[in-house]
């Protein structure tokens, strides 16, 4: 797909779509609560489609009418053995939480995905599983998709240090122990988004946090709510560089979800120097609007505590540093190896041939930055927010054409991307 280049001038205000992570939950929470869940504004991309797929072969009623979505939960206890195997297409969320969920489940399932899944490490949810007392086998005794679960109603507690910062496998541990007969506690390597832990809550349920550590209870009874998906704020960080890197821009993103635990794209734009100003339109709801302008950047180091905060926003915060002024240092960014794809390497070479300089590293990037972008032929790996990025950057190419293969990639996330894009303006 030929992509746009050459742009001045973003301007106007959008409203994102859904959270990907919440829309995940609200369709796995209604599923195992008891009574009817609602779902306003649920993110309609391939990812959030694979989850409510996959809960429907489980034997929940979930209906669509195209603008809320109702889920008609009956406990855990009520999932059904699935006729065939499990399709959780290209994404990890729908696979690793659902381990977690059928770790209790007395009949075996077989989950599977696309090329990109069939390549991610499951260990990290099937070692604990394994320790509550589930059986787990990846392919041909390895770690990868397909999986086949067993789970049992004998399920243990336990007390696990996790080995890496990863909402994922804490969540997939979590809905285990409420499937268990005492308390389990996690510590987490370093504070990663707690949707989890906050809709345990909003579904009744109870659970203590504090700091790195968290204990939960089993048998809960969780109740169906009314689930109403904030902004996906890993959506609208495209928008947010955009504005501020394509010359003469002003945008505005409404709705936007603030949990602090993802707010970590906001803190790096501010230490970058960069024009954003935030509002918190609705503070119990953590929902704000977010502008930026065109600014002038600053190169930074980021590492630590900060990088589960903004994970997935480390390939479109490469592309910004790319524009500011001396050398922007990511570290502590391992786990970009093992997303949709090895996305170290992908945005290095990408941004590369557009004329970046990038260095990968063992666990992220060194971008120099203030270059010019050119055109080029790029690729996204088929990883959505690779794709996403590469059309952001073809926006500042004033010379040549972008070619991007694999563009279709953006739906697993937002498959409004473009559209939205051409909302702001751009010809
Ligand atoms: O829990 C979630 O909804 C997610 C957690 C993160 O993955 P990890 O837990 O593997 O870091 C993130 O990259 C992913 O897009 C969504
Ligand atoms: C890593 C991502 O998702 P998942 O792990 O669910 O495939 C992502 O959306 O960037």
């Amino acid at each position: 797909m030929k992509l746009l280049t050459n742009q001045k001038n973003l301007s106007g205000s959008l409203e994102v779509p859904g959270d990907k992570s919440i829309s995940h939950r609200s369709i796995m929470f209604g599923s195992i609560a008891q009574g009817t869940t609602t779902i306003h504004k649920f993110l309609r991309a391939d990812d959030c489609m694979s989850t409510l797929a996959l809960f429907r072969s489980l034997g929940v009623q979930i209906e669509d009418d195209g603008q809320v979505i109702t889920v008609h939960g009956k406990g855990f206890s009520k999932l059904h053995a699935p006729k065939e195997p499990l399709n959780v297409g290209n994404s990890g969320t729908t696979i690793r939480l659902a381990m977690g969920i059928l770790a209790g489940s007395l009949f075996e399932t077989t989950l599977f995905g696309d090329a990109s899944i069939a390549k991610r490490p499951m260990n990290r949810v099937m070692l604990p599983l394994e320790k509550m007392g589930v059986t787990c086998k990846g392919i041909k005794g390895s770690e990868f998709p397909p999986i086949t679960i067993q789970g049992t109603s004998h399920l243990q507690p336990i007390k696990y240090e996790m080995p890496v910062a990863s909402a994922q496998v804490k969540s997939a541990i979590l809905f285990a122990g409420l499937q268990t007969k005492g308390e389990t506690v996690l510590i987490e390597k370093e504070q990663t988004r707690n949707h989890t832990e906050e809709m345990i809550r909003q579904f009744g349920g109870s659970i203590e946090t504090s700091g790195k550590k968290i204990k939960i209870k089993g048998k809960q009874q969780l109740k169906g709510q009314e689930v109403i998906v904030p902004g996906d704020i890993s959506s609208a960080a495209f928008f947010l560089v955009a504005g501020l890197i394509v010359p003469g821009s002003h945008i505005v993103l409404e709705n936007v979800g603030l949990n602090p635990t993802r707010t970590g794209i906001i803190e790096v734009i501010e230490q970058m120097g960069g024009k954003i100003f935030v509002q918190e339109t609705d503070k119990e709801n953590q929902l704000g609007t977010i502008r930026v302008e065109t600014s002038e950047l600053k190169g930074i180091e980021i590492g630590g505590a900060l990088i589960p905060r903004l994970i997935d926003e480390l390939p479109i915060i490469a592309l910004l540093a790319t524009q500011a002024t001396g050398e922007t240092i990511i570290r502590d960014a391992q786990e970009l190896k093992v997303k949709e794809t090895n996305r170290i390497d992908a945005v290095a070479k990408e941004l590369g041939t557009l004329g970046a300089s990038i260095e990968p590293t063992d666990d992220g990037l060194i971008i120099q930055g203030k270059t010019a972008l050119h055109g080029g032929q790029v690729t996204s790996y088929g990883d959505h927010r690779i794709g996403m990025m590469l059309q952001i950057a073809a926006l500042i190419v004033t010379q040549g054409t972008v070619e991007l293969e694999k563009a279709e990639a953006v739906s697993v996330s937002y498959p409004e991307f473009f559209k939205d894009l051409a909302k702001l303006g751009v010809k």
